[in-house]
């Protein structure tokens, strides 16, 4: 069931599995490879029978950031005309849940992949970092940007201007990512973390994403006043006729997702 040639699409249950898949470049991400997650992703996102997507490399690279070969001969007016990058802000648009499942390099680009995922589940040998300094530009979707607000100025300062990549201990510690685990066990635990998220009602997993994301463009009052006009319309739904109704009859609900 896959038509692409840098990437892997599978499904378990009603979990989109991407896989990059590129490894002679270390899932390098190029313009077909972006085109064809961008695609996937919108693809799934649409798709009403998928509850969560999960996004995943190999073990040695999850990705090791933008092609640097297809880049390197760009002249400033291609890249400012063509936008470049722009594609990658169609992945926020996507309101299905997303988990990245990062083994091995997650730099660049690569790691401002995983960042546009809404949680990061990292293997053991995960390490992360914006090193386009040492290639005399800066991140260009969205790294100093997500990577601020996820491990804070200083160490995102630390991670762009120095090129330094960080382990995955040190990210988890950080706040980069949610959990760590044996190598061995990523794509089980992930597929287990997204199964659980797609067993949900889907539109109220659109919401509480809808609602996280919002924190990052507001203010604090102006948040908490969304979230609390989300939760009303929650009781809208059926879904929530049926949570609750499930809690109080001690059963597990069986969501319709409406
Ligand atoms: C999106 C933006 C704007 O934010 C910009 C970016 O993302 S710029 C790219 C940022 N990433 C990097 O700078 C990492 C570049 N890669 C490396 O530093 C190393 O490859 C490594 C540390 C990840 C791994 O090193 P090693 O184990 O020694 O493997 P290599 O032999 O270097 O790599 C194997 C193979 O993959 C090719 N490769 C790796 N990364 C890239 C890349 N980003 N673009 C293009 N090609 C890449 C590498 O050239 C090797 O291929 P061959 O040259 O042997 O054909």
């Amino acid at each position: 069931m896959n038509d692409f040639e840098t990437i892997l699409l599978d499904r378990h249950g009603r979990v989109g599995v991407i896989t990059l898949n590129r490894p002679e470049a270390l899932n390098a991400l190029n313009s077909l490879l972006m085109t064809e997650v961008v695609a996937a992703v919108e693809g799934l996102d649409h798709d009403p029978g998928v509850g969560a997507i999960v996004i995943t490399g190999s073990e040695r690279a999850f990705a090791a950031g933008a092609d640097i070969k297809e880049m390197q001969s760009k002249t400033f007016a291609e890249v400012y005309t063509d936008d470049l990058f722009t594609q990658w802000d169609r992945l926020s648009a996507a309101r299905t849940p997303i988990v990245a499942a990062v083994a091995g390099y997650a730099l660049g680009g690569g790691c401002e992949l995983a960042m546009l995922c809404d949680f990061i589940i990292a293997a053991d040998t995960a390490k992360f970092g914006q090193p386009e300094i040492k290639l005399g530009v800066i991140p260009g979707i969205g790294g100093s940007q997500r990577l601020t607000r996820a491990v804070g100025k200083a160490k995102a300062m630390d991670l762009c201007l120095t090129g330094r990549t960080m382990g995955a201990e040190e990210a988890e510690r950080s706040g980069l990512v949610a959990r760590v685990v044996p190598a061995a066990d990523l794509l089980e635990v992930a597929l287990e973390a997204a199964t659980t998220i797609a067993s949900m009602s889907l539109p109220i997993a659109m919401m509480a994403k809808e609602a996280v994301n919002r924190s990052f463009e507001t203010t604090l009052a102006e948040g908490v006043k969304f979230e609390r006009r989300v939760f009303h319309s929650t009781f809208a739904t059926a879904d929530q006729k049926e949570g609750m109704a499930a809690f109080v009859e001690k059963r597990a609900p069986k969501f319709v997702g409406g």
